[in-house]
């Protein structure tokens, strides 16, 4: 392999969002790159992640508004899912996206791809295939992979993760999920859609802990209601099963030991940083205790010339994060500018129906009164909502003092889309009466977000000294159109 420009003005490690946005990035801005690339191009999000899981998270959605949309009047019967057909549809919506991430994509942008493993011998050069390639700047962007926790007998089973599940063929009839968290919530709740006798087990006392907890409880509900046994508070013990045959989980909660019988087991629980052979020792790059690559606000590792972008780095482990953070290093290693990671306004949406989509400040524990403190809309008072008969969700946003927006969670269909003017007013430092005095279309979901924004307007409205102002306003204006 002749690799021309060497030394490289940027050498991205890793072709996943982080590292083809930093690619094309530094490329646009004139720098000479090379990406290397062990796999696919494409990285999680394309091949096993976001794009897979809502595509089947479409398919599985349709069947449930097909079983209820009687609730409407419209009678829908005999809903059967096929799932090699379902499948197809996920494949299909993966070849339509991929062209984006493809290495000819790259070449187009300005890119030099190299496929191999890069394995870091110093702190300005890596070796592929036996060759040495020196850079100026590095970039890690390694990713990471499914973390399978030592729980008795796990390992041995060889369980199903989020890089394995695509290449089911058949539905399976029972399957244990471990981890109610977003993969855990998201593919447990498409099986039970799809056909599948789902039990979800989750470690910590409620399902998606890190969310506000009538979010959790909603999500909860309406995985119940789609047949999921949801077990929280629950540990995973033990596993007696073999790889690819059926087995059981043994799991422990207050209540004492049980056994779940399953066809396939699927282990959601977190992911571990792909850090390992990349001979980071001798490039300088020190990890932090969990093992993710130690990064400073402007995204340099402990080695001056090498940075380090997405699920690698101890930041959010989402598509938009890696995508953001991979283009601001980048532009930090190769004009040498010092842009830092903003985490004001990061957002988040697991896409569970409904979805829960949130950012900024939690909106849970405030006391009532003091600031900062919440406003919620129900959905039941959202005519959209009520229009299509999906009232179970809420727009809620966390306020400050003079009602700064501080976060925001909204829970409902597309909730997700609803979240993007409270990111910005998170973002931009607005306040509840910017976004009152913003007309929203009607009727939308928008409204939820619009109208506890107006309530807040109101509540100050009827605050005492405002009420007696306004008062004697009116009264003198009475006044004054009398004489
Ligand atoms: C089931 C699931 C659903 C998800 N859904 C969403 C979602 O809806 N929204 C969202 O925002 N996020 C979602 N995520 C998270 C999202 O997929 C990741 O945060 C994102 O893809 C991380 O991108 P990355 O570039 O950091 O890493 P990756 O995409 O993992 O890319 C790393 C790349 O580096 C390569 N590599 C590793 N080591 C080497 C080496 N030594 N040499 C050469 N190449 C190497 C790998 O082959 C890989 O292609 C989901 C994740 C999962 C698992
Ligand atoms: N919609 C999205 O943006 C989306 C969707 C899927 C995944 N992701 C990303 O992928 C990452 C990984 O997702 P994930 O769901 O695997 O991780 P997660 O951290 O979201 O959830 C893991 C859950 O497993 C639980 N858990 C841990 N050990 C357990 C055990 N032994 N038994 C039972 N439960 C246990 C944890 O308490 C946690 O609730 C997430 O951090 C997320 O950022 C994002």
């Amino acid at each position: 392999m002749t690799a021309p420009h060497q030394p490289w003005d940027l050498l991205v490690v890793g072709g996943g969002t982080a590292g083809i946005v930093a690619a094309k990035t530094a490329a646009r801005l004139g720098a000479r790159v090379a990406l290397v690339e062990r796999d696919r191009t494409g990285g999680d999000c394309l091949w096993t992640g976001c794009v897979p899981s809502k595509a089947l998270l479409a398919a599985a959605g349709r069947a449930a508004e097909a079983r209820r949309a009687a609730t409407l009047g419209v009678h829908v019967s005999g809903v059967e899912t096929d799932f090699p057909g379902v499948m197809r549809h996920v494949r299909s919506t993966i070849a339509a996206i991929e062209p984006q991430d493809t290495p000819e994509a790259l070449t187009a942008a300005g890119v030099h791809v190299i496929h191999g493993d890069a394995v870091f011998t110093g702190p300005t050069s890596v070796e592929v295939a036996g060759d040495r390639i020196d850079f100026h700047h590095a970039l890690i962007a390694t990713g990471g992979q499914p973390l399978v926790p030592p729980v008795p007998g796990l390992a041995e089973a060889d369980p199903l993760t989020s890089d394995s599940v695509w290449n089911l063929e058949s539905l399976p009839h029972r399957l244990v999920v471990m981890g109610g968290g977003s993969i855990g919530c998201e593919l447990g709740q498409a099986f039970a859609r799809l056909g599948s006798r789902v039990t979800l087990v989750e470690a910590l006392p409620r399902l998606l802990p890190r969310e506000d907890p009538d979010a959790a409880a909603l999500v909860h509900g309406t995985l119940e209601h789609d047949g999921v046994e949801a077990l929280a508070g629950t540990r995973a013990v033990a596993v007696r099963g073999r790889p690819g045959e059926a087995g059981e989980l043994v799991v422990d909660d207050d209540s004492g030991e049980r056994v779940l019988p399953y066809d396939a087991l699927l282990v959601a629980v977190g992911r571990r940083p792909g850090t390992g052979g990349l001979g980071l020792d001798a490039a300088g790059v020190d990890l932090e205790p969990r093992g993710f690559v130690t990064v400073d606000p402007q995204l340099r590792t402990s080695s001056a010339r090498i940075w380090a972008a997405g699920d690698v780095t101890p930041h959010p482990q989402f598509t938009h994060v890696a995508g953001v953070h991979g283009s601001l290093a980048a532009s930090n290693a190769v004009l040498g500018v010092r842009r830092r990671v903003d985490f004001s306004a990061v957002p988040r949406v697991t896409f569970t129906d409904p979805e829960v989509a949130a950012v900024g400040a939690p909106t849970w524990a405030h006391d009532g009164g003091a600031e900062p403190r919440t406003v919620t809309r129900q959905h039941v008072d959202v005519d959209r909502a009520q229009a299509e008969s999906r009232t179970g969700g809420f727009s809620r946003l966390t306020l400050g003092v003079r009602g700064r927006v501080l976060g925001g969670t909204v829970v409902g269909p597309r909730a997700g889309e609803s979240l993007a003017e409270v990111t910005l007013a998170v973002r931009k430092g607005l306040t509840a009466t910017d976004l009152a005095g913003t007309t929203h279309p009607y009727p939308t979901y928008g409204d939820g977000v619009w109208n506890a924004a107006i309530s807040e307007v109101q509540s100050r409205l009827a605050a005492p000294t405002t009420r007696w102002l306004l008062t004697r306003l009116v009264a003198l204006r009475r006044a004054w159109s009398s004489r």
